[in-house]
């Protein structure tokens, strides 16, 4: 079976990932949006945190696992992810390697991060100024990057929806 390809957005929180996968996946129908943030619902609801029963492995673990197996089923995937840390960012790596693999920097200035931050309100103040400091600065090899503050989601959208279908079949991911 031919695997299914994987537009991978990374970016700090309120980068606006979400709202760019969501746009993504109205321009490619047989593609489905999967998100950190749902996945972590669901371990979020297996555990008993009052009384400290937790799942003894990170939530990326099964995340990053998940998305290879939809690959080998031959669903194609837009994944929102923070590869924030050098163990998100090696175990997405090592994960994927060699999955067809469309890797997506999304960016935005920390004024405007903040100004998100204060209006949405569902996320810690300076979450985003802590990640930024790892975002990024890792020499991630994108395909494409876009900056969320400077064109609109529409524009975003259509430039990655664009590159991607004319970069045609991908060559598997690998180490950068
Ligand atoms: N291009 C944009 N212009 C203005 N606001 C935006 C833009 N993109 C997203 N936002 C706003 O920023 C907030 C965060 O957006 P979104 O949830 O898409 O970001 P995210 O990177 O997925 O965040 P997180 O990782 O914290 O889930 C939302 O309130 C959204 O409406």
């Amino acid at each position: 079976m031919t695997r299914g390809k994987i537009i991978l957005l990374n970016g700090v929180s309120s980068s606006g990932k979400s709202s760019l996968a969501k746009a993504i996946v109205k321009r490619l129908p047989d593609h489905f949006h999967y998100s950190i943030d749902d996945f972590d619902m669901v371990i979020e609801r297996m555990e008993d945190r009052e009384n400290q029963r937790l799942i003894p492995v990170s939530t990326e673990y099964y995340f990053h696992r998940t998305i290879r197996m939809f690959s080998d089923s031959g669903i194609n995937l837009v994944v929102d992810q923070i590869l924030h840390n050098d163990d998100t960012l090696r175990d997405c790596l090592s994960t994927l390697e060699g999955y067809p693999v469309y890797f997506v920097g999304v960016h935005c200035p920390q004024n405007e991060l903040e100004k998100r931050e204060m209006e949405r309100g569902d996320r810690s103040l300076g979450l985003s100024k802590k990640q930024l400091k790892y975002v990024h600065q890792q020499n991630e090899a994108y395909d494409i990057e876009v900056n969320t503050a400077l064109e609109n989601m529409d524009t975003s959208a259509d430039k990655i929806v664009k590159t991607y279908l004319n970069a045609g079949d991908l060559k598997g991911w690998h180490s950068y």
